[in-house]
């Protein structure tokens, strides 16, 4: 649905991004993750044709956008980092408006937008002004805006910022709720959104991808050896020693003893899953249990180490 080959956009000297080169499926529901100025807005206005590229080409169901730029708005929908909001005009009459640019035929105008106010919860402020509208409202209209023609792939720039977290949890929720019938690409640079909202993620940073995979996936990349930490009721010595004879046990570091029970993380040479072995030797020496789990690593540190290690 979306495709980047090898794109590269500069701004005079200045590299907004280099080789950059994805694809979004269709239905697909991707974040597009990296710290501030990797390139995140750059690469959502080279899909929406709002700037062209240096080098490369963006394809948008096949289409190049720099040569069929109206074909390619037909089928978007936009919110910008900035949404493009007129402050004296109202909820309606500004959707309405949008409704006839984006050439929603007329007759369906009214009942396009009765519905979108419903959906986004904007029912209530419909006859106010843009301009005395709370962000948190300006932003659904915003959203609302993007939504206008209907269209098959929504490009969203950063649609949580400067939102409360309330606003923030329902903004999160219809977006997945958009998301099945369409195709959405959004940017953010908060790493739990993109994890939770998003099947896939794509990381960049200073203009280059440097990871795309799942949420899971990205994890289970970088994780390395699976480390375990684990809860024992009895002697730290005699349950490191135990520990010691698990096969696949590589590395044991004591990191909590107190009124008699310890806590040990367990690092593993095999990408099998040990905690079976763990508890057999407890339970057959008499120790019990009181915790384990597999300590995974976070999406944040997965993005730190990544972001480190360029
Ligand atoms: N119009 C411009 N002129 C010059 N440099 C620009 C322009 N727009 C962006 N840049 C530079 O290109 C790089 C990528 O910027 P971009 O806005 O795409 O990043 P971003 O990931 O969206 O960051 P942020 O989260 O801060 O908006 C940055 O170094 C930025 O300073």
């Amino acid at each position: 649905m979306i495709e980047l080959r090898e794109v590269s956009k500069f701004y005079g000297d200045k590299v907004g991004v280099e080789n950059l080169s994805f694809q979004v499926k269709p239905g697909e529901l991707v974040g597009l993750l990296g710290p501030n100025g990797a390139g995140k807005t750059t690469t959502l206005r080279l899909i929406t044709g709002y700037l062209q590229p240096s080098r490369g080409e963006v394809l948008v169901n096949g289409l190049e956008v720099s040569q069929k730029p109206l074909e390619v708005k037909r089928l978007l929908g936009y919110l910008p980092d900035t949404p493009p909001l007129y402050r004296e005009m109202t909820v309606r009459s500004y959707l309405s408006f949008v409704a006839e640019i984006k050439e929603v035929p007329r007759r369906q105008i009214r009942k396009r937008v009765d519905t979108l106010l419903e959906e986004l919860n904007l029912t209530e402020v419909q006859g106010r002004l843009i301009g005395n509208l709370s962000r948190g409202y300006r932003q659904r209209v915003g959203l609302a805006q993007a939504l206008v023609s209907d269209p098959e792939i929504l490009v969203l720039d950063e649609p949580t910022t400067g939102l409360d977290p309330k606003q923030i949890m329902e903004v999160r929720n219809l977006i997945k709720e958009l998301a099945g019938r369409r195709t959405v690409i959004l940017s953010s640079h908060i790493l739990p959104e993109v994890s939770m909202i998003c099947e896939r993620v794509i990381i960049i940073d200073r203009g280059r991808v440097i990871a795309q995979d799942t949420p899971a996936g990205l994890a289970a990349s970088l994780r390395g050896s699976p480390r375990i930490e684990l809860e024992v009721k009895g002697p730290a010595g005699t349950v490191k020693n135990l520990l010691a004879q698990v096969p696949g046990v590589q590395e044991i570091e004591l990191k909590q003893e107190a009124a008699g029970r310890c806590v040990f993380s367990v690092n593993s040479s095999s990408q099998e899953d040990i905690r079976e072995e763990i508890f057999f030797a407890m339970a057959g020496a008499g120790y019990p249990i009181l915790q384990m789990r597999n300590e995974d690593l976070s999406l944040e540190e997965v993005f730190l180490q990544l972001v480190t290690r360029e």
